[in-house]
């Protein structure tokens, strides 16, 4: 018994982790999927939409680092307790609201819940599971909160023609309880570190590897990310002239081959530790090679050509997931949660810049052309960054940690 508890439980913390983070992708997800009847009950246009997820992600990206000390801190169990309870507070205030105050409330509580939840997660797998294993079992972890956000949809749809705003949003709420009950009964928590929280943020924001990490999420990320939260939809049906459906299998061929090359660049990451900044700058070349193609294509875009731009996007958040893995090797276990928040924070400020940039310019000029080409700053600093920091990450002395090189 004593022994197969031994072997079972990074599985089991690990597993009641993962249901957190799910549910976490569901409340995140709970407005984009809700929009149509949003904009109704809160009487604003597209625009007032846009600003609601827009205020839900910048707060998610504004806690990073706080939510990172604390998790060094007080451990991932307390940390997902407290998240699962913001966010179920978030979705009744949300459930409640008829104004758009009211709902702008309940978004900020849903993404203050949501920000504790991923980092916490991480620490479990940097904890409990062996070294060589944890680039797989974080992008599984990945993974499985995309399933989160696929599994929003129909039952958020059904419940709200069914049922109604307001008891659809308060059977979201109640998700927050079973979450909090999986990560009550099933995690235990290693002990807590007792380092200083601003030794911890200066120590990691000095080591060249955290920032290596924090421009990987944000070069890779914020293209595909930006495409799914906002921009694809209208992109394809106003700029490109496609069905709503077509738009929509798209879409979802987009968070499908996500899903899938998941745990093939989890596998080569653990595989060729020495590579992962390759793998990196290959992702953007190739999501900014695709995008160039479609920007300067005469007409039309044709269907195949749009299918070769999802291959190339559905690298994108599996290649941002290199990025944690550069906090991991390069930052010791005491200070893992805020070399997390700092990798993830970055991936997330960059991808709200981009959203925010993209809607500026078609505000000015009304073309999606111009408007995504404002993504290349974005590649070419971030690829630039990528290269400077692993220069220097190669540069200092490594004696502490096995993979701890770029
Ligand atoms: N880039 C994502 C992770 C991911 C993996 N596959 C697709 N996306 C990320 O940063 N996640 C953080 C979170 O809170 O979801």
């Amino acid at each position: 018994m004593g022994r197969s508890w031994e072997t079972r439980k990074p599985l089991i913390f690990w597993a009641a982790g993962v249901v957190a983070y799910m549910v976490a992708v569901f409340h995140r997800q709970s407005l984009g999927v809700t929009g149509i009847d949003a904009q109704a009950r809160f009487h604003v246009g597209a625009a007032g939409l846009a600003s609601l997820a827009m205020l839900q992600l910048l707060v998610y990206a504004a806690m990073q680092i706080p939510v990172g000390l604390l998790v060094d801190r007080l451990g991932s169990k307390r940390m997902l307790l407290t998240g699962a309870t913001v966010m179920a507070l978030g979705q009744l205030v949300f459930a409640a609201a008829t104004t758009l105050p009211g709902a702008a409330a309940g978004r900020i509580l849903v993404g203050c819940g949501d920000a504790m939840t991923f980092i916490s997660v991480i620490r479990i797998v940097n904890l409990w599971f062996p070294p060589r294993r944890n680039p797989l079992i974080v992008q599984i972890t990945g993974l499985l909160g995309q399933i989160g956000a696929v599994a929003s949809a129909v039952p958020l749809i059904t419940s709200l023609h069914a049922h109604g705003w307001t008891p659809t949003f308060l059977g979201a709420a109640a998700l927050g309880v079973v979450s909090a009950l999986v990560v009550g009964v099933a995690l235990r928590d290693r002990t807590r570190d007792s380092g200083t929280a601003a030794l911890g943020l200066r120590a990691a924001w000095a080591e060249p590897g955290t920032r290596l990490g924090m421009w990987t999420h944000a070069a890779t990320q914020s293209s595909a990310a930006a495409f799914t939260l906002l921009w694809g939809y209208p992109f394809l049906v106003e700029g490109q002239g496609l069905t709503p459906r077509t738009a929509g299998v798209l879409l979802t061929t987009l968070t499908a081959l996500s899903m899938a090359c998941g745990p093939a660049l989890g596998y080569l990451a653990g595989r060729f530790p020495l590579r992962r900044s390759w793998m990196v700058l290959t992702i953007v070349a190739a999501t900014g090679g695709a995008w160039t193609v479609v920007l300067l294509w005469k007409g039309p875009v044709p269907l195949w050509m749009l299918v070769l731009l999802m291959v190339a996007m559905a690298t994108n958040g599996p290649g941002s997931v290199i990025g944690f893995d550069f906090a991991r090797t390069f930052n010791p276990a005491k200070r893992i949660g805020v070399a997390t928040g700092i990798v993830n924070g970055g991936g997330f400020v960059a991808s709200v810049a981009l959203i925010a940039l993209i809607g500026i310019s078609m505000d000015l000029q009304g073309d999606y052309r111009w408007a995504f080409a404002v993504q290349y700053p974005i590649w070419i600093f971030g690829a630039i960054q990528v290269l400077r920091y692993r220069a220097k990450a190669r540069r200092l002395p490594r004696l502490r940690l096995a993979t701890g090189n770029a």
